[in-house]
């Protein structure tokens, strides 16, 4: 458990997904927490966007259960999550590229309002829009089209429009992804203070030292099974997870280059 102890807003209980022959979740069990953030880390393909499509309701599980505000979700479909606080980003971007980034993010709010957002006078909201996009740090792209703008900048946006729609569990997929270093220090800061703010965030991210600093939790899936969870201190350490990633080393066949993923999980120095 991490540095804050809180019950659960969102568990996931003994989840399995099949997909055919392949078992991509197995017996999955871990939980995130209000005012914490939690990493979901693994090798490509261990199951980490599954375990997002079965917490955002895309996918069903074979097996198991999702707890969310202590209620039953496995059987709610998205847009009801969704209505109850559950935000997502997308590994790939999901902005509409003709629309500017202010427009992206008020579809996104007016979407998430349903039929009466659409009628509310939209002064004040489009104020709120401005110091929103201020806040995640693309204030000045506000009137650039969507398809213009820099792949790290269209994360902030997807960002952006999550938030948007106030929710209490957030999942970030692969958030940080064309984000340069100063940028990522800046959001590390900016989920902090969402997570300050009561948020509960789950994200799945490969760059270790920005889950190492931010997270409060992390689970370690490997092959579909969480392997390990903890601090960033204990999972570090936990021999488990060093013997999952030392055997995960590949090779880099256009630099012919040995890729030691060891070393950006910060195990071995
Ligand atoms: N719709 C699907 N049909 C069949 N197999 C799938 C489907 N979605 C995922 N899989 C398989 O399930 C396993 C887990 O995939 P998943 O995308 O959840 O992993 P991941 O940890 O998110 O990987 P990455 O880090 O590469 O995004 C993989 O073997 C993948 O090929």
């Amino acid at each position: 458990m991490g540095r804050h102890s809180s019950s659960a807003l969102l568990e996931v209980d003994d989840v399995i997904v099949k997909f055919g022959g392949v078992t991509a979740v197995n017996r999955a069990t871990f939980s995130a927490h209000r005012g914490q953030i939690t990493g979901l880390i693994g090798p490509n393909g261990a199951g980490k966007t599954t375990c997002f499509n079965v917490i955002t309701g895309l996918q069903k599980p074979t097996s198991g259960r999702v707890r969310y505000q202590d209620r039953d979700v496995t059987r709610w479909p998205v847009h009801r999550r969704a209505k109850h606080g559950v935000g997502r980003t997308f590994q790939r971007l999901e902005a509409f590229g003709s629309l500017t980034v202010r427009d992206n993010v008020r579809v996104a709010r007016d979407i998430h309002g349903g039929p009466l957002a659409w009628v509310r006078p939209s002064g004040r909201s489009a104020l709120e829009i401005d110091v929103l996009l201020d806040r995640v740090g693309i204030g000045q792209y506000a009137d650039e089209r969507a398809d213009s703008i820099p792949t790290g900048t269209a994360r902030l946006l997807e960002l952006a429009r999550a938030l948007a729609c106030n929710p209490q569990l957030l999942l970030l997929d692969e958030p940080s992804s064309g984000l340069d270093e100063s940028e990522t220090d800046a959001f590390g800061d900016l989920l902090k203070d969402l997570a300050a703010e009561g948020a509960a965030i789950l994200m799945v991210e490969h760059d270790m030292d920005l889950v190492m600093a931010v997270c409060d939790d992390i689970h370690v899936l490997d092959f579909g099974q969480i392997i390990a969870s903890g601090t960033p201190a204990d999972i570090r350490t936990d021999p488990v997870v060093q013997r999952a990633y030392l055997g995960y080393a590949e090779v880099d066949h256009s630099g012919d280059e040995e890729i030691d993923h060891t070393t950006e999980l910060g195990v071995v120095s």
